[in-house]
């Protein structure tokens, strides 16, 4: 079994971990694990009144219940969502990981709880030959908390040896349409995502099925975006003049706490816009142009639309990364997994 402790990594690494934001001390693990939930089913997710209906039954999804937060619940009580989130991580990990691979990236939200467990399960079964070691880079607190659970060894993203490419990174998303562009950062996690896709050669989705659509904001309806709190009224009054006008400020459920925090201290404003054009289509808000029209504005860090070149296309062209995934595995109700896959690897 991997298991280690910051005593067992290298001090800069420990350093890396046990710093902290002046402004927002890491709040114990069962109060973030709420604000994130809170956040997400009762103001934000498109799916907190999805119920799945049948001629016989109708199933609620939850939020699964664990007692430790960062570690997957028991497989035999998962409802049929995180059942299929599941399924669909068991399978992209099968496909895209091996025990060989040194760095590996870990995305964050409810999802990836699930990869997590399968590439410990993978370990287990298949040790790499010692002293070889896998570490396993994190998005964020969320990210990294279940890294550790599960007894896998973390490497902060500025703690990766400078010319280190990360194998391949996995992780959810909110919605992703037919060109595997996506929308993310409806936990609130999204900068460092972007970061380590873009330091991975590739990126691999999991999701379940309600996440596939044809076109970007069509369940899920806003796209987020991390702001500088002190640019937040500006970014907001910039989105209303391209066609966001009810973009707001996302806060937490109990008014009184404010606007939600990142892992970097920043806002989240959620945008909405009419369903997003692919790159087939003729019109005005295509998923790149818009998402480089929110990058211009100042005071964004970063926005949750994952666009452009996939890792195997930054290769050929002679570059590196790619936020867009190279493949989505959604898990589907009936218990099987949908793949698709970027052109390069049909
Ligand atoms: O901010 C959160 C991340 O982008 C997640 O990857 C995304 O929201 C999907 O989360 P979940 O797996 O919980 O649906």
């Amino acid at each position: 079994m991997h298991r280690h402790t910051f005593a067992s990594l290298p001090s800069h690494t420990t350093r890396a971990f046990t710093s902290t934001t002046p402004h927002r001390p890491p709040p114990p693990p069962h109060k973030y694990w709420l604000n994130i939930t809170s956040t997400r089913s009762t103001l934000h997710s498109p799916y907190r009144h999805l119920s799945t209906t049948t001629t016989t039954t109708t199933t609620t999804i939850s939020t699964p219940t664990m007692s430790d937060p960062h570690k997957p619940p028991n497989p035999s009580t998962l409802d049929p969502i995180e059942s299929a989130k599941r399924k669909a991580a068991f399978r992209a990990v099968e496909e895209h990981f091996n025990s060989s691979m040194r760095f590996v990236g870990i995305g964050s939200g409810s999802t990836i709880v699930y990869g997590v467990e399968a590439i410990a399960a993978h370990l287990k079964a298949h040790p790499p030959p010692q002293p070889y070691q896998n570490w396993f880079v994190p998005t964020g607190w969320n990210s990294r908390k279940v890294i550790e659970a599960a007894g896998l060894l973390p490497i902060a993203f500025d703690s990766l040896p400078g010319d280190a490419m990360l194998e391949v990174c996995f992780d959810g998303a909110d919605e992703v349409d037919e060109e595997l562009n996506c929308i993310k950062g409806g936990g609130a996690c999204l900068f460092q995502e972007k970061l380590v896709a873009c330091r991975s050669k590739k990126f691999v989705c999991i999701a379940d099925y309600r996440k596939d659509q044809k076109r970007l904001c069509t369940k899920w309806k806003t796209v987020p975006i991390e702001v500088a709190p002190i640019a937040h009224a500006s970014v907001l009054r910039e989105l209303k003049l391209i066609g966001s006008p009810d973009a707001a400020l996302r806060e937490h459920a109990l008014a009184k706490t404010g606007p939600i925090q990142t892992d970097q201290s920043f806002y989240i404003i959620d945008a909405p816009f009419k369903q997003l054009l692919t790159s087939m289509d003729d019109g005005v808000w295509d998923v790149d142009s818009l998402a480089k029209r929110i990058k211009s504005i100042n005071g964004v860090l970063e926005v949750g639309l994952f666009h452009g070149m996939n890792g195997y296309q930054t290769q050929k062209a002679g570059l590196q990364g790619g936020q867009k995934p190279v493949a989505v595995y959604f898990g589907l109700e009936d218990g099987e997994v949908l793949v698709r896959k970027a052109d390069e690897i049909e």
